[in-house]
């Protein structure tokens, strides 16, 4: 009689599981039709999530709420208006378990409740430009206190000076600050643990704190509070807040004016979020650990046109860009509620971790020259393509005055001719000649972000392989590309795919960096902005090739290669590349090259003289404003943002630019050309013809033709 019962069960069990089976195949199958994405039976760390999809109405954190009860997540992409979403999880075990436990489960939404699908895959799709999603592990709620509850805890802070002492109250240099609690100290970003301030947490706070614990959003109460105080004008640099000083949850309580908080992930996205008053921002998990969040100093942001403060539905990824409205900036207290930490983190991110920090991350050692494709293609990721991605904003506003020679080029081109700029940079070159048509590729996505805001054509793309067709082109640029192939034989195959765009009779101009920074008795500007500069750390040549000086007592040297007999100029100590002195002549051909980046500059946004490309960057692509339809049961709304391709560096506190300037040093690796090589490299392509070759201003500069 058991046996029935149980075989019964069984047979029932596996009756579902076939369903679930047949309903998941024709997920994939429908995904892999209408969506070209391939789900793989083997398993993977990635998984496409069908119906979990902002399509679906599941928003991230209601998606990320389950996944991540499987394991920790690495990364969350949720196309806008897909009804898929995909996961990484960090080990194939996480995905394993969440495919086991959630296929043909259920999730309740705010809104509605849809079955998922879970299938592996063998790659996850880049977040677009423009797509709506928030760091993993950041909330936004939208009216988290009401207008009374703002006046009360506005009305509770006093600013006058006899109260300085209590609150440890400071004038910032972009802000007021106020802590509750503990200090939070700007000078070695910590707290005193062991000094607790006189005035504790503002009773006013407390009801707020409440609903914070009864929503589950804490599950202590915090015991810091950090009160800032923005002008219009003002803002604070992009930060983390100190690992080993506060636990992991961060409240962030906005009253007043609305803004726009600038959230960096480490490899480049950026997500810029609309904070109306009377919001509270949660942040937890890796936008509490690895992104930086910060407010950039402006009167204006740039916000979704509908107003943010009303129940307007998320404009899509393409409405994004085209109803952004300008939004003047008012008077905006926070209130940051922390709790302090009393033991080492322990978090799964010891990059950017100070307490794992010494341990963890070994001294870096510095790379090799490279002898196969593998290794080049490595140490062109790690010291040409990271950097960039890095420096993109500052790198680009020393970037702005064309090269006389490359302008007049573009300038004798016939109206109507085609003209492609490989390693385009900030676009400089692309508005030349407004009688062409121009498009660019950059292998940095952070400097394409720049040009595309700018209004130019422009494309990720590796010069190794341009998705552009062949014999297309009449004309072709490479400004100071070609030098960051690490082997002859990629900057032999960067110049052929140069030539492949070419039209027959069409003419490429190619410029790379000179081992001969003194050529007929003239050292280059690079070499005579030495004395100029006076060896300031601050990076601002206005159009020399390279960046800033260091001081260097070195001698110059004098070499001269003749192009027919190149000898190779690398001396690497142990196979190491060296690092070069800045406004020094070049010891070896191979080597890294230090690019100075002040801390200050980038987490203030004040990037010297215009800062325009940095404004103008980072108030695109926010967020929309609120879901209407969320939470119907109380009176939070959810805010979506959405990223885009930008990068920052910093990862110290908020103000220690202010209290201490440091330094942080990126290195790109250069191929230094010699007399005569760049001729003998395009002299290797068949069909090519050397029109003229120079020098100008330390660089060598080849003009071809192709000829068939
Ligand atoms: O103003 C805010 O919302 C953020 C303040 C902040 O990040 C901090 O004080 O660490
Ligand atoms: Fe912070
Ligand atoms: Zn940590």
């Amino acid at each position: 009689m058991a046996d029935t019962v149980d075989n019964t069960i069984f047979v029932k069990r596996s009756k579902v599981k076939k369903k679930i089976l047949r309903k998941q195949l024709k997920a994939s199958h429908i995904l892999l039709k209408h969506e070209g994405i391939s789900t793989v039976s083997q398993p993977t760390k990635s998984l496409v999530v069908a119906n979990g999809g902002l399509g679906n109405g599941v928003s991230r954190q209601e998606l990320s709420a389950v996944l991540k009860e499987f394991g920790e997540i690495e990364r969350l992409v949720m196309p806008p208006q897909k009804p898929y979403a995909f996961v990484t999880y960090r080990s194939e075990a996480g995905a394993q378990k969440a495919h086991a436990q959630l296929n043909g489960k259920s999730l309740k939404c705010e809104d509605n409740v849809v079955t998922l699908y879970l299938s592996y895959v063998q790659s996850v799709p880049c977040e677009e430009a423009g797509s709506l999603s928030l760091p993993v592990g950041l909330t936004l709620l939208d009216s988290f206190v009401s207008p009374e509850e703002e006046a009360l805890l506005l009305a509770a802070l006093d600013w006058s000076p006899g109260n300085d002492e209590v609150t440890a109250q400071k004038a910032m240099k972009h802000r007021r600050v106020k802590h509750y609690g503990f200090e939070f100290r700007y000078d070695n970003n910590n707290v005193d643990k062991d000094k607790p301030l006189p005035a504790g947490i503002p009773a006013e706070c407390l009801p707020i704190l409440e609903r914070c614990l009864s929503n589950q959003i804490i599950d202590i109460l915090p015991d810091q509070l950090t009160v800032n105080q923005y002008e219009s004008g003002q803002g604070i640099p992009p930060h983390i807040d100190t690992h080993s000083a506060f636990e992991e949850t961060i409240l962030s309580l906005s009253l007043g004016a609305q803004t726009v908080m600038d959230f960096r992930h480490p490899d480049g996205g950026l997500v810029a979020l609309v904070l109306p008053g009377r919001s509270l921002l949660v942040m937890k998990g890796e936008s509490r650990y690895l992104w930086t969040h910060g407010i950039t100093p402006r009167k204006c942001d740039v916000v979704p046109s509908c107003d943010p403060q009303s129940s307007a539905p998320v404009p899509t990824d393409n409405q994004t860009q085209s109803r952004l409205t300008l939004s003047r900036r008012g008077t905006r207290t926070s209130f940051t509620f922390r709790r302090i930490r009393h033991e080492p983190c322990r978090c799964g991110f010891p990059s950017v971790c100070d307490s794992q920090r010494v341990s963890a991350v070994p001294e870096p050692s510095l790379p090799s020259l490279p002898t196969c494709h593998a290794d080049a293609a490595h140490l062109e990721k790690e010291y040409v393509h990271r950097v960039y991605n890095s420096i993109a904003p500052h790198f680009s506003s020393t970037r702005h005055s064309p090269w006389p020679r490359v302008c007049h080029f573009l300038s004798s081109l016939p109206p109507g001719s085609m003209v492609a700029d490989v390693g385009c940079g900030n676009g400089k070159y692309l508005s030349v000649n407004p009688e062409v048509i121009a498009v660019g590729c950059d292998r940095s996505s952070a400097l394409i972000q720049i040009c595309a805001e700018r209004g130019f054509q422009v494309f990720v793309s590796d010069a190794l392989m341009l998705p552009l067709h062949s014999a297309s082109f009449d004309a072709c640029i490479s400004i100071a590309v070609i030098h960051h192939f690490s082997t002859q034989e990629r900057r032999l195959a960067a110049v052929r795919e140069l030539v492949r765009l070419l039209k027959p009779g069409g003419q490429a101009l190619i410029y790379v960096w000179a081992y001969e920074q003194e050529y007929n008795k003239q050292r280059s500007k690079y070499l005579k902005e030495q004395s100029k500069e006076k060896y300031s750390m601050t990076n601002s040549t206005s159009n020399g090739t390279q960046d800033l000086c260091e001081r260097s007592s070195q001698p110059l040297e004098d070499k001269h290669n003749s192009g027919e007999n190149i000898q190779c100029v690398s001396k690497l100590a142990d196979g190491k590349l060296s690092i070069h002195t800045n406004r020094t002549a070049f010891k070896s051909q191979d080597l890294l090259v230090p690019w100075h980046l002040k801390d200050e500059k980038i987490q203030r946004g004040e990037y010297s003289g215009e800062n325009l490309e940095y404004k103008a960057s980072s108030g695109y692509g926010l967020c929309s404003g609120n879901r209407s339809d969320c939470n119907p049961g109380s009176d939070f709304k959810i805010s979506i943002g959405s990223s885009l391709g930008l990068s920052s560096e910093s990862q110290t506190s908020p103000d220690s630019a202010t209290e201490r300037s440091s330094v942080t040093v990126f290195h790109r690796y250069y191929h230094l050309f010699q007399q005569g090589e760049l001729e003998h490299l395009c002299g290797q392509i068949t069909g090519v013809k050397v029109e003229s070759s120079y020098h100008d201003q330390g660089n060598w500069c080849v003009l071809v033709e192709k000829t068939a």
